[in-house]
C-alpha cells in the first residue's frame, strides 16, 4: 500500500541519520524536505532562530503544541540541560507513531514526553497529570487558529509565570492574525518578531517571541 509523507520522512531519518545523534536527525529531515518532499517542519532557517531562543532561555520545562513528526521536538530537546523536560502534544495518532520513532532514533526519549491528544483537553490537566507548575518556554506550531485560545487557556490554568516565553511559528505564513494582535497589544506580553522565511522556501514567514509579564 502507498506510504505517507511522514512514513517516508522517518525512512529518510533511519537511512541517513546516526542513531543517538539528534543533530544528524534534524539534518536528515531538512535534506529530505529540500531534496525530496516539502513538509511543514519549522525547518533549518527558522530552526536557527529557535535554537538561539532555546539556548538563551535554557528552559527546565518546555511545552510544544503540535509535534507533527518530531523535527522541532528533537531540535529543541537536543539543546536542553540534563534534567530538563519537554512535553509535546499531538492529536493525530499516525503522526504520533512517526514522531515517537524519530525521537527514539535521536535517543531523546528520556527528555521528551509525547502526549497523544488535543491541546485544549490537555492544557487544563498539565499540573495534575505531569506535576508541571509552569512552563519556561512554549513552542506553538499546531493549527494556527488554536494559538490564541490555547494561550488564553495556559494563562487561565496558571501555566505561565513572569518571564515565561512563548515562541510561535508561522505568524506570517500561513499566519495567525488574532494571536499576533493579542500578544502585540496585550499589556501582559512583551513581543518581538524574528523575520525569516517559510521552511524550505523564499516566502516570508517569521517567529514571534513573547515574554509573559505576569
Ligand atoms: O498548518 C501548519 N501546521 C499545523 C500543524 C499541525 C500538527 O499539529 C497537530 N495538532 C494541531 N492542532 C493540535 C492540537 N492539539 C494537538 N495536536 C494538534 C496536527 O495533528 C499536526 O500534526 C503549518 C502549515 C504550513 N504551511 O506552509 O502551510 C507551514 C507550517 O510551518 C505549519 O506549521
Ligand atoms: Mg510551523
Amino acid at each position: 500500500t502507498q506510504s505517507t509523507r511522514p512514513q517516508r520522512m522517518l525512512a529518510a531519518v533511519q537511512k541517513n541519520a546516526t542513531r543517538g545523534d539528534p543533530r544528524s536527525v534534524v539534518k536528515a529531515i531538512d535534506q529530505f524536505c529540500r531534496q525530496k518532499e516539502w513538509a511543514m517542519n519549522v525547518g533549518d532557517e527558522k530552526g536557527c532562530i529557535l535554537d538561539s531562543v532555546v539556548s538563551e532561555v535554557n528552559p527546565a520545562t518546555v511545552l510544544e503544541l503540535g509535534t507533527y513528526c518530531g523535527y522541532s521536538t528533537v531540535r529543541i530537546a537536543s539543546l536542553l540541560p540534563p534534567h530538563a523536560k519537554l512535553i509535546t502534544l499531538e492529536f493525530n495518532p499516525d503522526n504520533a507513531v512517526i514522531a515517537r520513532q524519530v525521537i527514539a532514533w535521536a535517543g531523546l526519549e528520556d527528555k521528551i514526553q509525547l502526549v497523544e491528544g488535543a491541546s485544549g483537553d490537555w492544557i487544563p490537566k498539565m499540573k495534575e497529570e505531569f506535576g508541571v507548575k509552569t512552563f519556561d518556554l512554549v513552542f506553538l506550531d499546531h493549527w494556527k487558529d488554536r494559538y490564541l485560545p490555547d494561550t488564553k487557556l495556559m494563562e487561565e490554568c496558571g501555566l505561565l509565570r513572569k518571564g515565561s516565553i512563548l515562541l510561535a511559528d508561522n505568524v506570517i505564513c500561513p499566519g495567525t492574525p488574532d494571536y499576533l494582535e493579542y500578544v502585540r497589544n496585550s499589556p501582559r506580553y512583551k513581543s518581538q518578531y524574528f523575520k525569516s522565511h517559510l521552511e524550505y522556501t523564499k516566502v516570508e514567514d517569521g517567529l514571534e517571541k513573547s515574554v509573559f509579564l505576569g
